[in-house]
Parts: C-alpha cells; structure tokens; sequence
C-alpha cells in the first residue's frame, strides 16, 4: 500500500497514530498543506515544526511534501501524482476542518482511495465524557471528575520500521522575519525540544506545582502549550509522563493532580467548541452579544503596546510582544482589564492573542476570552473584575516580573511600584520617574472603571430579564 500521512498540528512521530498505522500499512509518505501565507507568531512557530517533522521523516528514509492548494485540491492531485492507495490522518476537533475533512474524505473514497482518520490530540474524543443525561458538560468540575474516571488511551509508540516511497521531497525554506527569529531565543521548536521539556518540567517545577502556578515571574508552569498548540507533543503524552512520575515526594501526588487538572481544562475547552463552534465569533451566553462596547482606538493600541499606566498590565503585554507567551495569570489580568477597564469587545484582545501567541489555539483562546469576559457556560462571573494592582501585589510580590518587562520602573520598590500613580514625588524623583515622560499616566482609574463596568452589565442584565 502507498499511503499518503496528512500532517496538521500533530508535528511529532511519537504518538501519531495516523503515521504509526501507515507504516504497518506498507510506504508512506508525509504532507502538509499551508493555504495562506505565514502572519502571526504561531503560522511562523508552526511552520518551523513542519521543517522539524519533515527532517525526522527525511531521517528515516521518508519522503515530505509542501503544497499550498485548496487541501481537496491539493490532496487529489498528490494521490494522482504519485500513485497513493490511501490517505491517513489524525481528526481536528474544529467543526470547520471537520466539514473540510469530511468533504475530503468523499472525494478520495469516490476515487477508490482508503481513507483513515485518528484520534489523538485530546484525552478523551469529545462525546465520550458525558453527563448521566447524555449531554455535554457545561461545567467544568464535574467534566474533570468524570474524565478523571475514564480509561484513557495509551499513547502509541513511534514507528521503528520506516519504508519510504520512491518520491522526491518538497524544499521547504521559510523567510523568517526579524521578530520571529527574536521569540526563538525563548522557545526552541521541534519535538525533542518539547520532550526536553517536558523532562525538565517534570524535574524543576511539578513538586511545587500548585504553590507556584500563580507567579509569573518564574518559569514554574510547563510552559509546554507552545509544543501543544502544534502537537509535537501529545496530551496523552504529558498525561502518561506525569502520571508515571515516580520521583515520589511530600505531596507529590496533590502536585500531579493539580497540573493534571490544568491540562483537562484544554480536553473541556475542546469539548465545548466541539459543540458550540461559534463560540469564537458569539458569546455563549447570548446576551453578551448586546454589551454596549467602547472600543477606542487609542485604548486598544495602549493596551496592544503595554502603555496602559498599570505596571502588571503593561509587563504582561510585554512579555507577549518579547517571547511569544505570557503566563496564565497576567492573561486573565490583560485580557479582563480589556473588556472590563477599557470596554473592548473581547473579540479585539481574541484575535490579537491570535496573532502574537507562539501558543496560540483556537479551541483555549476562545475559552478563555469567553472565561474572563463572563460569556462562558463556566466563567468568572462578569462582575468578578481583577484588579491590576492587587493581583500584583499577590502574584509579583517582589516585582520581579514587573521590573523584567517594564524597566522603566526598576528603580521603584514597595506600593510605588504596583501603583506609580499614588507615588509621592520623592518616591517617583528616587526611582527615576517621571510619570507622563517615563511611564505612563493611567488610561483609567481603576474604581471607576469598574463602577462603569458594572454599570454596562447591569444595562445587559436589564435588557435581557
Ligand atoms: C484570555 C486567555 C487566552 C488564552 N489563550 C490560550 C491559547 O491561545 N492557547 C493556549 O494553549 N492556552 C490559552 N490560554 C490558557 C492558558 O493561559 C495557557 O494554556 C497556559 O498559560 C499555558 O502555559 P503552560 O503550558 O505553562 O500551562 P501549565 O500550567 O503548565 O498547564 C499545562 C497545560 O494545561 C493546559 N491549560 C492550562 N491552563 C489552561 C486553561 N486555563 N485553559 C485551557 N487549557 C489550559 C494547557 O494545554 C497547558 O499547556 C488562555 C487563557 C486566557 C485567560
């Protein structure tokens, strides 16, 4: 059998069921399509992934083309080409590339081409995890206990016995802007680089995974949504690891719950767009559709820029534009001072995450808008508004973050520095600031931006009761 392995954000050879089925199948070759042109971080991340998994096949005596038309186009045309009896991939949980797959799935069976597709890129395939009624959970407690009783999935091994087809190659060289090259000085793409760091995760982080998940100024989380996003590594992966990790210490299994927790919260986000696929586009909860938006240009740019007057605010959105990632935290605190300090339709802060995040998925990203904004079936509730200042305060209790990402106020310590605008000149002329020229006054004054929030919800409230 000559089978063609359809590659799309499962960047890896380890646990790729679609791969692994296909070499037992007979020689195979990769593929990858790429419609459109490369914009955001993650089109660059994901791009360079594709080299990485390209390489890995090449090593084995496996050939891997590069097309950029229409995907049925695309595909037809290569099992014309090259003579292919089969097609395998694994499935997107996207009901959009769910239509395309479909779609294409006839085209080549009417062909007389075999046709397989896998599950692979979550814990449990959405619809498995149900409520005793048979419905999808709104919820996420209750989805996560019953996951956590399902019978998970093994990962599949790597293939060990390769046979290439006879074919050439696509070359496949990317332009890498400037700015990209600058975030691979934090994240190192590639499938080794993902279980490297995973190990080192493992070692270095998960034993106080809980007590430190919350600070952002140390590298305490996995970090390992940057190699997620693009699957050079799987979650059944991750989930295997850590349940296997036996380094036992005080505490060691509360740790690997909590984190485990944290990793199903992507399996629920995938769920719920599997069923609601609009909910990029529609708050979930409709009446948030009728919040009456300020939307000012010279807000959104402030924000985007990390100009907003709020220290955390301004680091958070610094350290996206400089690496590509901010932590979990400091995104809930940009993304709520967005929709509720500022009133920005949450759509706004959607898609510029969409375009600047290394790790940027549309199933998490969507969900978690949906989640800060108060829109989601399982949300903080819209009047929960964070405050910028006390949560660094909580979170940055030393600054370090702080002082990493908006140097300007390095020479600030104690209140001064989480709250420049109620420094007292002497505070200010000690650290070397001068408010306005240095740093930024406040766009608003977090009190009242919160009482005109408030005010706009109860405006929602009225209008929909
Ligand atoms: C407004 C907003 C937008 C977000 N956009 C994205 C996005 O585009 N891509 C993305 O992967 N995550 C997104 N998240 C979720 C979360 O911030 C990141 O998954 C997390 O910061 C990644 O860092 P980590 O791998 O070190 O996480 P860890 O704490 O190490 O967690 C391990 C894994 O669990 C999953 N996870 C953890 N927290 C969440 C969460 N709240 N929701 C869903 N999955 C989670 C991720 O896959 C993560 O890699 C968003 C959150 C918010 C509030």
């Amino acid at each position: 059998m000559r089978t063609l392995v359809l590659f799309r954000r499962d960047f890896r050879l380890l646990d790729h069921p679609a791969l692994t089925e296909a070499t037992r199948d007979g020689e195979i070759a990769g593929g990858y399509i790429k419609e459109d042109t490369l914009t955001s971080a993650h089109d660059y991340w994901e791009m360079a992934h594709v080299v990485d998994v390209k390489q890995s096949l090449n090593d084995e005596g496996v050939p891997f083309l590069l097309g950029d038309a229409p995907v049925v186009d695309q595909v037809t045309a290569w099992c014309d080409q090259y003579d292919m009896d089969a097609v395998y991939f694994n499935r997107s949980y996207l009901q959009d590339e769910i239509e395309q797959e479909d779609n294409l799935i006839e085209v080549l069976e009417s062909k007389g081409i075999v046709v397989k597709r896998f599950d692979s890129d979550v814990l449990a395939k959405p619809g498995t995890v149900l409520t005793g009624k048979g419905e999808y959970y709104k919820v996420f407690t209750p989805f996560y206990k019953a996951l956590r009783q399902e019978k998970l999935i093994q990962p599949v091994k790597k293939p060990t016995d390769f046979s290439g087809l006879a074919i050439e190659s696509s070359d496949i060289s990317i332009d890498e802007p400037a700015w990209f090259k600058k975030l691979l000085k934090h994240f190192i793409p590639g499938e080794q680089a993902a279980l490297k760091q995973l190990e080192s995760f493992l070692h270095d982080a998960l034993s106080h995974y809980s007590k430190r998940r919350d600070r952002p100024a140390r590298k305490d989380t996995s970090r390992l949504s940057v190699y997620l996003a693009v699957g050079a590594i799987s979650p059944r992966v991750i989930y295997q690891a850590v349940m296997a990790y036996d380094e036992a210490g005080p505490g060691m299994d509360s740790e690997k719950e909590a984190f485990i927790r944290q990793l199903m919260w992507r399996d629920f986000s995938y769920q719920q767009l599997y069923q609601h696929k609009e909910a990029e586009k529609k708050a979930m909860r409709e009446e948030f559709d009728r919040f009456n938006w300020e939307n000012n240009e010279t807000d959104i740019e402030r924000w985007k820029q990390g100009q907003t007057g709020y220290p955390l605010v301004d680091a958070g959105m610094r350290e996206l534009y400089e690496t590509g990632y901010m932590h979990n935290r400091v995104r809930m605190v940009v993304a709520s001072f967005l929709v509720k300090h500022l009133l920005v339709d949450w759509r706004i802060g959607l898609q510029y995450f969409e375009e600047t995040l290394l790790d940027h998925d549309r199933q998490n990203n969507a969900l978690g808008w949906q989640w800060v904004m108060g829109s989601g079936f399982d949300a903080s509730p819209y009047f929960r508004i964070f405050n910028p200042i006390t949560q660094a305060e909580k979170f940055d209790p030393e600054g370090e973050y702080i002082k990493r990402y908006v140097p300007e106020l390095r020479q600030l310590s104690g209140p001064a520095l989480f709250r420049p605008f109620e420094a007292s000149e002497t505070e200010l002329k000690r650290g070397g600031v001068v408010l306005g020229k240095d740093y930024k006054e406040p766009l608003v004054d977090h009190k009242a931006a919160r009482e005109r929030a408030l005010m706009r919800y109860q405006d929602i409230k009225e209008a929909s009761s």
